[in-house]
């Protein structure tokens, strides 16, 4: 087991590069198998969940080979498999995105029900009604759900619900069904605008990503392609926030800052300076920052993603504050952790009723979930003494090299693992 130990106070100051989109990439990857060719994509985050991802597409038969740390050629030209059984996805969401390639590409799936984050019950009805009204027969047995379809026929579908998932898994399906496919209520975030750009770059025709209705003309083959993913919007948010909790200087590179607007105008409304360039913005503080609301909401509004690392910022910043979760049951999991680093938070339905404090003191801390984690590093960040993250294989998922990026901009972080059984500690 490996753990981060910081020693808080290091006002952060320089430049970090952001990489490339997680959430992005585990729908264009997916993706790529649609085409029965070879895709090239650039930009692709090193973080475990995309190892995981890969590793069951090449269960798959599709043949992936890094070029370089961020640049993978998918071959799916040889895709003889539709089963991804529970050992090569228990630990990612984002697995049920095979449901929707391969459905389109093989007519038939059968994929384990899906791991990632426990943040709350994170039902998949959408994605199936999506499927069901495509044409295809969808079951869900002994821990599998399968799907199969003579053929998949374009149709009118309204999400009950604004979910991510749903409208990148039914675009996906959608785009070599026979005829033309409106999805409704559709999300609108980055990463679904970036799977359509990928999809119409293998020739898929998808228009109206990015507003709540996507048409989507169902074409009949489509071919390879060379594509670089966008940037991470929630990991730029992440070093936005780090600088901001320690009233430090950094400017975030390799972001699009329209992406951004959200977390940018809260961290604005505190008091935090914000500078925009075009592909970067700097974060710095020159005064005392002032406590707000935030309540969290499908994009364009302040991402769940990013609630655990603001209300890291909220719980150190004078006065009351109040952040409201509208996505997520249980995405409140890292309060108690952060109240035995002195924080002064207390839960009232979904929302978070913070207590401004002075100053956290280090601890020992277990990261609940992915952004959690991130949220209890940041605490650590500005904390008196010692803090001690447990579970960092969850921050892995989705931060790539965190620990070098903020020593990068003068952070006292090292990764240790725990010896076996003793309780001691040793650089990894
Ligand atoms: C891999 C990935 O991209 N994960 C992101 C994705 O998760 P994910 O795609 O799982 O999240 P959704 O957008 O689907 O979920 C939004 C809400 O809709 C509900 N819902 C969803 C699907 C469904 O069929 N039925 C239903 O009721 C969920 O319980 C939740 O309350 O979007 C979330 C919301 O921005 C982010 O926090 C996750 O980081
Ligand atoms: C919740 C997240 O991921 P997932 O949906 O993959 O669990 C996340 O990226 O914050």
């Amino acid at each position: 087991m490996e753990q981060y130990v910081i020693r808080g106070g290091k006002k952060l100051k320089g430049s970090v590069a952001v990489s490339g989109a997680k959430n992005a990439a585990l729908g264009i990857l997916p993706a790529a198998i649609l085409s029965r060719d070879i895709c090239t994509i650039e930009n692709v985050p090193c973080v475990n969940d995309i190892k995981v991802l890969l590793e069951a597409m090449e269960d798959l038969g599709v043949k992936v080979t890094y070029l370089d740390e961020h640049t993978i050629k998918i071959d799916s030209r040889n895709v003889d498999k539709v089963v991804v059984d529970y050992e090569h996805i228990k630990k990612i969401r984002a697995s049920y995105y095979l449901l929707g390639s391969l459905l389109g590409r093989k007519k038939e799936a059968h994929v384990a029900l899906p791991g990632g984050c426990n943040i709350g019950t994170r039902p998949i009805d959408q994605h199936i009604k999506g499927f069901e009204a495509l044409g295809a027969q969808v079951s869900l047995e002994y821990g599998m759900i399968n799907t199969r379809a003579e053929k998949l026929t374009g149709t009118h579908i309204y999400f009950d619900v604004v979910s991510v998932g749903a409208t990148i898994n039914v675009m996906m399906a959608a785009v070599l069904a026979e005829g033309v496919t409106v999805l409704e209520n559709a999300a609108k975030e980055p990463h679904i605008v970036d799977v359509a750009n990928f999809l119409n770059s293998m020739g898929a025709d998808v228009k109206g990503a990015g507003t709540d209705m996507i048409k989507i003309h169902g074409v009949d083959t489509l071919h390879g392609t060379d594509y670089m993913i966008i940037p991470d919007q929630i990991e730029a948010g992440t070093y936005m926030v780090a600088a901001a909790i320690t009233g430090g200087d950094v400017t975030v590179t390799n972001l699009i800052p329209k992406h951004m607007e959200a977390i940018s105008a809260k961290l604005h409304e505190m008091g935090v300076k914000i500078e925009e360039e075009d592909e970067a913005i700097r974060v710095y503080v020159d005064g005392p920052l002032k406590n707000i609301h935030v309540k969290t909401l499908p994009y364009p509004g302040f991402p769940t993603d990013m609630q655990p690392q603001m209300t890291a910022l909220l719980s150190v910043t004078e006065g009351l504050s109040i952040m409201t979760e509208s996505i997520f049951e249980s995405r409140f999991q890292y309060i108690d952790e952060l109240n035995r680093m002195g924080a002064n938070i207390k839960l009232e339905g979904n929302s978070a009723i913070i207590k401004g404090v002075n100053q956290v003191t280090g601890a020992h801390v277990t990261s609940p979930d992915l952004r959690a984690g991130a949220a209890l590093v940041l605490a650590g960040l500005v904390a008196d003494g010692e803090t001690v993250v447990h579970h960092v294989d969850y921050i892995d998922r989705g931060y790539e090299h965190l620990e070098t990026k903020l020593k990068g901009l003068g952070a006292d972080i090292v990764r240790v693992r725990e010896k076996h059984g003793k309780g001691l500690f040793r650089a990894v």
